[in-house]
């Protein structure tokens, strides 16, 4: 079963614009564009499942919308369908391995183009439930060392191109160890899946997240941050995780858990790479817990 789907049509030619319009809009949302330009500006503000896109068009032809497509990170996983009266074999070919998924010859068959736009949407449903389990972790069922590793490095470019700035925190369960010697190791889990979860719920601003980075660590990404807000929202993540006040009678700094956190923020670093950030982050997490855990400690 598939979702209604988002699908743009790129042709020039209005009459096979209706005809495609009419065949797929009964089972998904439509979107009609003429020309390639026009497609290339429309998948920048509104996000699409799956392109039909025609190759012979004046301006730029289909297969040069095909490569800019495959260019930018938004759109280079959209599927990507061709419609064309160039039916040689060489066309057909030329066009799946620039990358489209599909090449339908025309004159076209209504019920091939539903019955191959379903195929295709089917495919990726699939694809973007396996891109979601990859990326969680096991466990704890929040953002693996994967997505962070994935992300941090996209948030770490963006905040280099827009002179923004960007703050990572590092997070460490205070006298774990004694907790899973204390009370076994499914307790362990227990605590560390509650911990994660609190964690994770305080990310209310859009951009913001924390992922599992091993073991009973965790690192918090915050976009478009300066060092002050993160300090706001460490003790946000410190207070929350106090506030579960799970029992720890074998710590040493409390009688519950308690998180002690590093904060590196690009502003105030000399750091050349996101690696570099969180190695500072890492830094500020020792001093953290030198100076007596269950507190935050920014670089
Ligand atoms: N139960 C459980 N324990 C884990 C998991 N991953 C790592 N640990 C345990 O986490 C503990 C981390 O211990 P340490 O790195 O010594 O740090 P700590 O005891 O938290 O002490 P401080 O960080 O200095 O406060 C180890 O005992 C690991 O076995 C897990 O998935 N489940």
């Amino acid at each position: 079963m598939i979702n209604k789907a988002k699908i743009l049509i790129v042709d020039d030619d209005a009459l096979n614009r209706i005809i495609l319009e009419k065949t797929l809009s009964d089972e998904h949302d439509v979107y009609l564009v003429t020309s390639g330009e026009d497609a290339l500006a429309f998948v920048k503000h509104t996000q699409v499942d799956l392109i039909i896109l025609d190759i012979m068009m004046p301006g730029m032809n289909g297969y040069e919308v095909l490569v800019q497509l495959k260019e930018n990170s938004i759109s280079q996983a959209i599927p990507i369908i061709f419609i064309s009266a160039n039916n040689r074999h060489e066309d057909e070919v030329k066009g799946l391995e620039l990358g489209a998924m599909d090449y339908i010859g025309k004159p076209f068959s209504a019920a091939i183009v539903k019955v191959r736009v379903r195929n295709q949407l089917l495919i990726k449903q699939k694809n973007d439930l396996l891109e979601i389990l990859v990326s969680i972790d096991g466990l704890t069922e929040i953002p693996n060392r994967r997505y962070l590793d994935e992300n941090l490095e996209r948030e770490w470019r963006r905040s280099k191109r827009n002179n923004s700035p960007l703050c990572v925190l590092l997070i460490d369960i205070d006298h774990f160890k004694r907790y899973n010697d204390y009370y076994g190791h499914r307790a362990g889990d227990e605590c560390l899946k509650t911990v994660a979860k609190t964690l994770a719920a305080q990310c209310e601003r859009g951009g913001d997240f924390v992922a599992r980075y091993g073991g009973e660590e965790f690192v918090a990404v915050l976009p478009e941050t300066n060092q002050q807000g993160a300090i706001v929202f460490a003790n946000k993540l410190r207070n929350a995780v106090n506030d579960l006040n799970i029992e720890h009678n074998a710590s040493l700094n409390a009688t519950h858990v308690t998180i002690s956190i590093g904060i590196a923020s690009s502003e105030s670093s000399q750091a050349y790479t996101e690696k570099a950030l969180l190695e500072e982050a890492d830094s500020g997490l020792y001093n953290a817990k030198k100076l007596g855990r269950n507190q935050i400690s920014a670089q």
